[in-house]
């Protein structure tokens, strides 16, 4: 396990002191029972007695030593992974974070690094004391009678071979399990949306029917399930009562002394230790499923550390600012080894022009465009700023020359002020009121309870239409000379679209400018028009060329009016 290595040392030696707090709990009940044997047989017990005592204090300093040792270690292992996997996750191409959401980051950097937790301060020291007693427990009266030793660890042996029965194919029942619990969580989430669609049309009885019927396979799975697990579980806790351990140690211990093969005196540590030894090695399955859970959550840990980061640019080649010229040079990028997404694309955009890309769903726009900001990187050729590869120019360097106007708009739940001056946070009030007049919405802004103090998120919303506008004044703010528009495909209304098409308007000025367009009646007044389809450039030129030439865009066009 990856994240482990860091702390090995000291949780080897936690574990040693657990094994030394396990042994020194032993410790007083072999002392009682060979007290117990000593008086007996008339030999001297004092000594025992002493001993017994004497283990008290090491067992309390042992146990607080390991402790004390797997938390400090703990402690260390959640900051360094933490920091760890926010130095490694910033690092990371920003594809991967959209792709796998926050969810996942905070699933590794929060949930999976907690999890370890309980890992590292205690399952493994459970493990240790689990194994430890029984074991020292164990060897212990086979010195004092092989023979009954064996007789007691009878009905121990039986419930652990019932518990094996009823966990029989517990991996093919987990993932049932799981497919059941996830259907119906589905099933749960869809009857609660639909409710008020399905009300409306009057079709109450169907939209109950896939809960239902998710419902009644998860009830089946788990009555199934208790029906097959339940009768073993139960004869395993039968067969290993420690009632039933006495019966045994005192039914075999009478048969063996009336044989002659074992003293009264040898009896008594049977029945201090023989009839306890059923707790802790129950707690040895307890501990291991803590463990796989442990291992899981550092398997997840792993494979996130694992995942390659970019390679930061050196900035050994400067690049100007502005004007910027961007090249895509025989570009080929695919997700995976398997599928090519885009093949052969040899683009270049003339500082201060507009380039449209059309083209239908799935034939690699954002793809293309996400290129240029690095949200992942060609597998073959080149995008240049300037001459300069952007896989050269370092990303602080790299985000001051390309800005983002994407569709899935994110604003954060901070004031309006510092949402608009995310990426220039030097920049002072007037500067950002002069971004939102032209991005139209300083007076929604201005209307808002606190102005551009206002929070976002918590009690005020904006509508996607006016977030769209707050992130064009962002942009605008940023002032990068290479922008990314990717155009809105729905507006919440005439109006508003209206005003976000000013606002485009507003940030273009001046501005290589590479526009996803989903609408081409918003991409005639661009410089070049680029066809993309299946991932290849199909058709170029400027909307009369492209009608001109009577090929795929002049039939879209023909199409869309
Ligand atoms: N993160 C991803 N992982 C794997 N495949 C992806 C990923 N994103 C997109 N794809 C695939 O790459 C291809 C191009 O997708 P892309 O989103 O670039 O197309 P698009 O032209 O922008 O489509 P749309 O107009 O619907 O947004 C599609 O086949 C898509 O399924």
């Amino acid at each position: 396990m990856l994240p482990l290595r860091t702390v090995r040392g000291r949780l080897l030696l936690g574990i040693a002191c657990q094994a030394t707090a396990a042994l020194a709990g032993v410790t007083p009940f072999i002392a009682v029972a060979e007290t117990g044997r000593a008086l007996l047989s008339g030999e001297e017990w004092l000594l025992y007695v002493v001993v017994g005592i004497a283990a008290l204090p090491v067992r309390v300093i042992s146990l607080t030593a390991a402790t004390t040792l797997t938390h400090f270690a703990d402690n260390d292992l959640q900051l360094h992974l933490r920091r760890e996997l926010a130095r490694h996750v910033s690092r990371l191409p920003l594809g991967w974070l959209s792709t796998r959401g926050s969810g996942a980051v905070k699933q590794a950097v929060h949930d999976d690094v907690g999890a370890l937790h309980h890992l590292v301060a205690h399952a493994l020291l459970d493990l240790v004391s689990a194994l430890v007693i029984p074991i020292a427990a164990t060897v212990y009266l086979v010195t004092v009678n092989p023979l009954m030793t064996v007789i007691t660890l009878v009905p121990l042996a039986l419930g652990f071979a019932f518990r094996s029965r009823a966990m029989r194919n517990v991996h093919v029942r987990m993932a049932e399990y799981h497919h059941a619990t996830e259907s119906l969580n589905t099933a749960s989430v869809e009857f609660v949306h639909g409710i008020a669609v399905v009300k409306t049309f009057g079709q109450t009885g169907k939209g109950h029917n896939r809960f239902r019927e998710a419902a009644r396979t998860y009830g089946k799975f788990v009555s199934d399930w208790a029906e097959h697990v339940t009768p073993p579980l139960i004869r395993s806790q039968i067969v290993q009562a420690p009632l039933v351990a006495l019966v045994v140690v005192l039914t075999a211990g009478t048969a063996l002394s009336a044989a002659g093969l074992l003293t009264p005196a040898d009896l008594v540590p049977f029945l201090v230790l023989g009839t306890g030894l059923s707790g802790p090695a129950l707690a040895i399955g307890y501990s291991l499923q803590e463990l796989r859970a442990g291992r899981a959550a550092a398997d997840r840990i792993s494979t996130v550390l694992a995942t390659p980061a970019l390679r930061e640019g050196t900035g050994a080649a400067p690049v100007p600012i502005s004007p910027a010229r961007v090249e895509f040079d025989s570009v080929n990028f695919g997700y995976d080894a398997e599928t090519e997404v885009l093949r052969s694309i040899d683009l270049v955009l003339e500082p201060g022009t507009v380039t449209a890309l059309v083209g239908p769903s799935g034939a690699g726009k954002s793809t293309l465009a996400g290129l240029l900001g690095r949200f992942h990187d060609v597998s073959e050729g080149s995008v240049r700023i300037n001459g300069v590869d952007v896989r050269d120019i370092p990303s602080a360097e790299l985000y001051r020359r390309v800005g983002f106007v994407l569709q899935d708009v994110r604003l954060l739940n901070t004031t309006v002020l510092d949402n608009i001056r995310l990426a220039s946070p030097e920049a002072d009030e007037a500067a950002v009121v002069l971004a939102a007049k032209a991005a139209r919405i300083h007076d929604r802004i201005t209307a808002l309870p606190d102005g551009y103090l206002t929070v976002l998120g918590d009690d005020v919303h904006l509508s996607g239409g006016e977030a769209q506008r707050v992130c064009i004044a962002r942009a605008l703010l940023a002032d990068t000379p290479v922008l990314v528009l990717d155009e809105a495909t729905s507006f919440a209304d005439a109006e508003s679209e209206a005003e976000i098409q000013e606002a485009v308007g507003e940030l273009a000025v001046g501005r290589t400018v590479l526009v996803i367009a989903h609408r081409l009646t918003t991409v005639r007044e661009a410089d070049q028009i680029v066809v993309l389809e299946d991932g290849v450039i199909r058709e170029r030129g400027t909307h009369d060329d492209l009608l001109a030439a009577d090929g795929a865009y002049a039939s879209m066009w023909t199409v869309t009016r």
